[in-house]
């Protein structure tokens, strides 16, 4: 179709719905535009995507026979704003209420819903079945472009690379997360653990106090020691600069993606917000460097024989070089790769730390993996390795400290398996704390750190029925599954028998995803798992917790992780007397 042609049928519409009048009347007039709508949203969609198609072709798609508006707008949703659609509703809700505005959109229209933010459609997906179509498929695997605001601070990392560059790097960073190396790390988590309960010791019997500040330091620290190799405990503004600018920067990426008059970078850089987030990611980067360079150093003494490596890591000698197999490969990445290190493939004694697996790749070819990308990693795993855990151990100490019949179960159970000691002792004894794990899981369930997440689909899709065409943006509300009564039967209620084996054996495999699911999961769970449960484990071994709000009045706010909206308030009082 010629481009005389769509404008032929704008004059028609305006012809048929003005007669002679020179302009609409009124928004009852307006709302009748079809077309024009559709051509507006459609020119603001190529825009905005800063798509490099040539005018003519994105007036193009506007034909007919290539009806990515009509396709949209045959799911059920709200309609909004003649040509700015939901625009207004995601910039004025407040942040602490936009869960509830999705959830209102799930009510009203079903377990998918379609939206216009403006010129962009976005789909909501809010059931186990429609989440599995997505999320455990390969092809649907790149994320939104709105992940790429996060790029001044993580750069491409995993969490937001595509293609080989996601396929390559997530084969190398996942021994890095097995449990031969989270085994090694377990006295550093411990160790951790016992720091925030003495920590805590001034805060029992004060009428009220929030905890969040030390389970975000607690998890700071254990991120930083663990995987790291660097302990981090007397860098302390370092510390608090990095957790406020990390606060900043999620905020300013938040009121970003509501708003998609700041979508367009050059627009980004007008608004105050830009400036508040480049000096966010100043400090942010100034903690990743500093992480960085405490390692190298420490991995230069130790093999000048000065010293031996915090995390129990062996480096004999210089790395070796291995050849791995084509059929480890990704086929687009050639015929063999040649690789640094010793622990891609290995055997058990082999696996390495995550960021001595990035400096040995680093040291060895650092013409094709700079310092840079070494940081864009260590930006990656800092960021979801301490953020998302200390939300769900505060969560979890809140919904515990507001049931006490559950704690007593905790309590007991731990006084069962630890007997005396403070702090469990190794994998075996966490493995028998089964209660706390179901008490963790119902947590996730009830907040998950991760509310939502986004992927473009890769090619033309049914979901719930409905035929997505490729390249639209399509967001899974974990938040939602996970409070659907046909998988848990008492939704909104704290109840971790949810996640007693009887109970939990027969349950859709996409109903419960704190972690996400299929290959772009998680890569840290299992780490996750185990440090909440020893960071519990040592808690409440000391403590009883009683929380001050009601769950009515503790709002989650959302920017790109779920929190607790004005901290968590609460009293301690001590079981056994603090370790020295
Ligand atoms: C309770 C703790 C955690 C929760 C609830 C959680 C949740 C999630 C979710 C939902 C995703 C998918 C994100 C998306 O698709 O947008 C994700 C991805 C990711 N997580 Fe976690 N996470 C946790 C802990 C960790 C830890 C401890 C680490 C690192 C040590 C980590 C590293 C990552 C990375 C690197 C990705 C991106 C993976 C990829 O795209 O291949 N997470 N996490």
């Amino acid at each position: 179709m010629h481009l005389t042609e769509f404008q032929k049928k704008v004059h028609a519409e305006v012809d048929e719905l003005l007669e002679d009048a020179d302009a609409p009347a009124n928004s009852k007039v307006l709302l009748k535009f079809n077309y024009l709508e559709c051509v507006i949203k459609e020119s603001m969609r190529e825009v905005t995507s800063s798509c490099t198609d040539n005018f003519e072709n994105s007036w193009r798609r506007y034909d007919y026979r290539y009806p990515y508006v009509r396709l949209l707008n045959k799911i059920p949703g709200p309609d909004g704003a003649p040509i700015f659609g939901c625009f207004f509703l995601g910039v004025f809700t407040p942040r602490n209420e936009i869960i509830s505005l999705f959830e209102n959109f799930f009510d009203t229209y079903g377990h998918i819903v379609r939206s216009w933010t403006g010129p962009i459609g976005v789909i909501y997906i809010g059931s186990a079945e429609n989440a599995q179509t997505i999320l455990s498929s390969t092809t649907h695997i790149d994320k939104c472009f709105v992940y790429d605001f996060f790029k001044p601070w993580l750069g491409s990392g995993l969490l937001i690379s595509t293609g080989e560059k996601w396929h390559h790097r997530r084969r190398l960073l996942t021994p890095a997360f097995h449990f031969t190396i989270l085994e090694k790390f377990f006295g550093a988590i411990v160790a951790n653990s016992k720091l925030l309960v003495k920590k805590l010791d001034s805060k029992t019997n004060l009428p009220k106090f929030n905890i969040v500040p030390y389970l975000t330091e607690c998890s700071l620290l254990n991120i930083c020691e663990t995987a790291m190799g660097v302990k981090m405990d007397k860098e302390i503004h370092l510390r608090d600069d990095y957790l406020k600018s990390s606060h900043i920067y999620n905020q300013t990426m938040y009121d970003r993606t509501m708003n998609p008059l700041l979508h367009p970078a050059a627009l980004f850089r007008l608004s105050s917000k830009y400036k508040r987030q480049m000096n966010a990611v100043e400090l942010l980067h100034k903690m990743s460097n500093n992480v960085i360079q405490k390692r190298i150093a420490e991995r230069q003494r130790f093999k000048r024989g000065e010293a031996t490596l915090s995390n129990d890591s062996k480096l004999n000698g210089r790395p070796k070089t291995i050849h791995i197999a084509d059929s480890d490969l990704n086929p687009k990445l050639g015929k063999c790769l040649k690789v640094s290190i010793r622990s891609v493939r290995t055997a058990h004694s082999n696996r390495r730390e995550f960021l001595d697996v990035l400096l040995d790749i680093s040291e060895q070819d650092p013409g094709s993996f700079t310092i840079n990308d070494v940081r864009e990693e260590v930006d990656t795993f800092m960021f979801e390795g301490h953020d998302t855990v200390s939300i769900a151990l505060y969560w979890t100490v809140y919904l515990v400290g507001l049931h006490p019949y559950i704690q007593e179960k905790v309590h007991t159970e731990l006084d069962d398996v630890l007997g005396s000691a403070d702090a469990p002792a190794n994998l075996k004894t966490l493995q028998e704390l089964k209660y706390l794990e179901c008490v963790i899981k119902e947590s996730l369930r009830l907040y998950p750190s991760v509310p939502v997440v986004v992927r473009t689909s890769g090619e033309d899709v049914i979901i719930g029925g409905y035929k997505v065409p490729a390249g639209s943006i399509v967001s899974v509300h974990i938040h939602r599954i996970h409070h659907l009564r046909e998988h848990y039967h008492n939704p909104d209620e704290f109840d971790p028998s949810h996640f007693f084996p009887e109970n939990a054996q027969s349950r859709h495999p996409f109903a419960y995803l704190p972690f996400s699911g299929g290959p772009r999961n998680c890569i840290g769970q299992k780490y996750a798992m185990m440090e909440m449960k020893i960071v519990l484990a040592t808690f409440f071994k000391h403590y009883k917790v009683k929380s001050l709000s009601r769950r009515e009045d503790v709002k989650v706010i959302l920017d790109t992780l779920g929190r607790a909206d004005g901290g968590i308030w609460v009293q301690l009082h001590k079981r056994r007397p603090v370790v020295s």
